[in-house]
């Protein structure tokens, strides 16, 4: 907006255009952003159009259009769902954005009330970052949920609003009408499980937590909202047969006594610096909470003061929201490191001089690969406007949830003439081999193998780690110390520490950190992994793209580690009846079977692999006792969407069962799971007449199997 007028020299002209020009841009923002869950603009910027809209109204009140943005709460609700009138509107919040603006509004209050310098109480609590939701709870039942829609009319999503745990279906000790309000919300640990399971089907994936409870609680169907874990915090009311109590602190722990759940970080304050105080300390453990907020939200505490001060047209002269800046700030990046992983991939790190983003110091930023640091997507378009990444460059660095921070632009006003493009790696930092970039992929990845001391400790991570081996008392951390010590360079050396370092326990039990009792234990626990699940032992060799849910595949298909080594060995022959088993299993695919066969051919690779499985005993894999299971033997293909489960959960249960899950129907196929969106196979399987379940349909058989 650097060429937008400054409203002081405004002419009224001006003025109308402009006021036109906000209302359409913010009606365009409210629709992405309430009715489609999908924002196009920030949160700032947003916020800052809006009170553009504000400012020009003020200084001109004649021209205030009829269809006003200040005039209007939310979004109209959107088609498909039936509507619901709030019987209490539905409002909006005033905003503070400083210390300052939180002094005008406890001012504003008290000359309102007239109340002078008498004690006012106030209290404060997280704004969650989610949708609002009203539950009517009917002689203790709830009997309908609504969204916020424009304030007045919301969207029915009663159904819905059932499926959600917090939310209890009847209540004790309510008013005859009790109108509860919340946030529906999604915690940043589902959020981003939600966002795998839509990434591993294909679908679409969420902006942030807020956009996905929005779009997870906006579901025409309810079994769609029922497989989102949502989480509802319980903060105000709306129609009430009799009231909750006399104060804002009392009503919401009377709340909490029915059964809801209210905010832990709600607190009483007296003065303003209370106020600041308790919003300091909140933005503190921000990143700490699990879930979104964006301020604090300042209500008078006296209900009947709450009564008196009433509403404007769009919010509450009782309350207001203290917002957090935007989790954004501007700072140097000194230096680019590049970090060398398990399959040898260059991943590019950000060192900055240190900042504060959103209430954490941040030092370190990803810049993913080169594409990005050059100013493009994977596709060879455009991103940041082309703005390349240079060291000494002043970067804008933002966090988005609890992930690692990113670089978001380049201040190209700021940079240094003499500074030159940053030239990626075509060698590895690490071992100085060739840094090889295949076509197609994004990661230049070093071709040192198991030379490169990066790539062997990754390794040695992995193999160490939960789904692999996992040895007490040996993590990354150990595991790093006894790499830098030449301790062990390959999985099969940890295997002989208690040969190599165990006589009298001299050498270990004199390192830092350990003792006679720790060493026993570590070389027992190491022991103790001598006999070793067969899927663990192919998930800990750390091929590429062999995961630990392909893992489990692989050994339930082979059976023994002879039988799967044997046959990656006959399977380097894509012509081979091998190379044809492999790729017939569903979950690998020609890229995996590829890898695996790879790494069983490379000679140093193989002779590392061979070291390491002299010293175990592999378990045959044990296909699961399957006997009474409806599905044992059967031939299943999924197909569709699946709400309830991710693909691959379907498919394991269906495996651990007993059952033989196959990619495509023919007339072999017993039974086709055919959720939403089902095409080509269920067509097939109704001309075979091959029995048919939904989603449902196949969890009520599968049940208490
Ligand atoms: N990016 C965009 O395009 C876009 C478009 C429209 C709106 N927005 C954003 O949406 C917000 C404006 O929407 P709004 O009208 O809902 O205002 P708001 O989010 O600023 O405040 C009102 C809402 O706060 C919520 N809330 C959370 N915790 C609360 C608590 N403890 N007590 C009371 N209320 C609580 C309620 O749902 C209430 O409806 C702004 O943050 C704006 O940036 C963004
Ligand atoms: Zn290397």
């Amino acid at each position: 907006m650097s060429d937008t007028i400054i409203i002081a020299d405004m002419t009224k002209e001006q003025a109308r255009a402009e006021l036109a020009r906000l209302a359409d841009l913010l009606n365009t923002a409210n629709h992405a952003y309430h009715t489609e869950d999908a924002p196009q603009i920030s949160d700032a910027d947003y916020d800052a159009l809006k009170r553009r809209n504000t400012e020009i109204e003020a200084r001109f009140p004649e021209l205030k259009r009829d269809d006003s943005p200040s005039d209007q709460v939310g979004a109209a609700p959107a088609e498909g769902f039936s509507k619901l009138r709030h019987a209490v509107s539905m409002l909006s919040l005033s905003n503070a954005f400083d210390a300052e603006d939180v002094e005008d509004f406890d001012a504003r209050v008290r000359k309102y009330l007239g109340l002078g310098t008498d004690p006012l109480r106030y209290t404060a609590e997280p704004k969650i970052d989610g949708l609002s939701l009203s539950l009517r709870y009917e002689d203790g039942e709830l009997v309908s949920a609504a969204t916020r829609g424009d304030g007045q009319v919301g969207e029915n999503v009663t159904a819905n609003a059932r499926t959600i745990d917090d939310i209890p279906q009847s209540v004790k000790g309510a008013p005859a009408v009790l109108e509860v309000r919340g946030e529906v919300y999604m915690s940043h640990e589902d959020f981003k499980a939600l966002n795998t399971r839509q990434t591993a089907r294909g679908g679409k994936t969420f902006a942030n937590p807020r956009n996905a409870a929005a779009g997870s609680l906006r579901q025409l169907d309810a079994s769609i909202t029922r497989a989102r874990p949502l989480r509802f915090f319980a903060y105000t009311w709306g129609e009430i047969s009799e009231p909750l109590a006399d104060t804002q602190m009392a009503a919401i722990a009377r709340l909490a006594k029915m059964g809801f759940q209210t905010n832990p970080l709600t607190a009483l304050c007296d003065v303003p610096a209370d106020m600041l105080a308790h919003y300091a300390k909140i933005e503190q453990m921000r990143s700490q909470l699990g879930y979104d907020i964006d301020g604090v939200v300042y209500k008078v505490d006296d209900l009947a003061l709450q009564g008196r001060l009433g509403f404007r047209s769009t919010t509450p002269r009782w309350a207001t929201a203290h917002k957090f800046p935007a989790e954004l700030a501007w700072t140097r990046l000194e230096a680019i490191d590049i970090q060398v992983g398990r399959t040898g991939s260059l991943s590019p790190v950000a060192r900055l001089a240190p900042v504060t983003v959103g209430g954490v110091v941040v030092s370190n930023a990803t810049l993913h690969n080169e594409d990005y640091i050059a100013g493009r997507d994977s596709k060879g378009g455009e991103i940041r406007a082309g703005k390349d990444i240079r060291i000494g460059d002043w970067v804008e660095v933002y966090r988005a949830g609890d992930v690692i921070p990113k670089v978001a632009d380049v201040d190209l006003t700021k940079r240094s003439d003499t500074s030159e493009p940053y030239v990626f790696p075509k060698t590895c930092p690490q071992c100085g081999s060739d840094a090889i970039r295949e076509p197609g992929d994004a990661v230049r990845r070093c071709s040192g193998g198991l030379i490169c001391p990066a790539q062997a400790v990754e390794k040695l991570k992995h193999f160490v780690s939960r789904s692999a081996f996992d040895i007490d008392g040996l993590g990354a951390k150990q595991v790093e110390q006894f790499h830098a010590d030449g301790w062990i360079s390959e999985p099969a050396d940890i295997f002989t520490l208690r040969d190599r370092y165990g006589t009298g326990l001299q050498q270990l039990k004199n390192r830092e950190g350990w003792g006679e009792k720790s060493a026993t234990n570590l070389f027992d626990a190491i022991d103790a992994r001598r006999d070793i699940e067969l899927a663990r032992l192919i998930f800990g060799l750390g091929i590429r793209h062999v995961g630990e849910a392909a893992s489990n595949l692989l050994a339930l298909h082979y059976g023994s580690w002879e039988a799967f080594a044997d046959a990656m060995d006959a399977a380097a022959d894509p012509a081979s009846e091998a190379w044809g088993d492999l790729t017939g299993i569903d979950g690998v695919g020609a890229v995996m079977a590829g890898s695996l066969t790879a790494a069983f051919a490379q000679d140093t690779e193989r002779a590392a692999i061979d070291r390491l499985v002299a010293h175990l005993r592999v378990q045959t894999a044990e296909r699961p006792d399957t006997s009474g299971s409806p599905v044992a033997g059967k031939i299943v293909v999924f197909t569709g969407t699946l709400e309830r489960m991710t693909r691959a959960e379907a498919k394991a249960r269906a495996e651990s069962l007993g059952a033989k899950v196959s990619g495509s129907v023919s007339a072999k196929t017993d039974i086709l799971v055919a959720g939403p969106g089902a095409g080509s196979k269920a067509k097939k399987a109704g001309e075979l007449g091959i029995e048919t379940l939904d989603e449902d349909g196949w969890l009520a058989l599968i049940e208490g199997a």
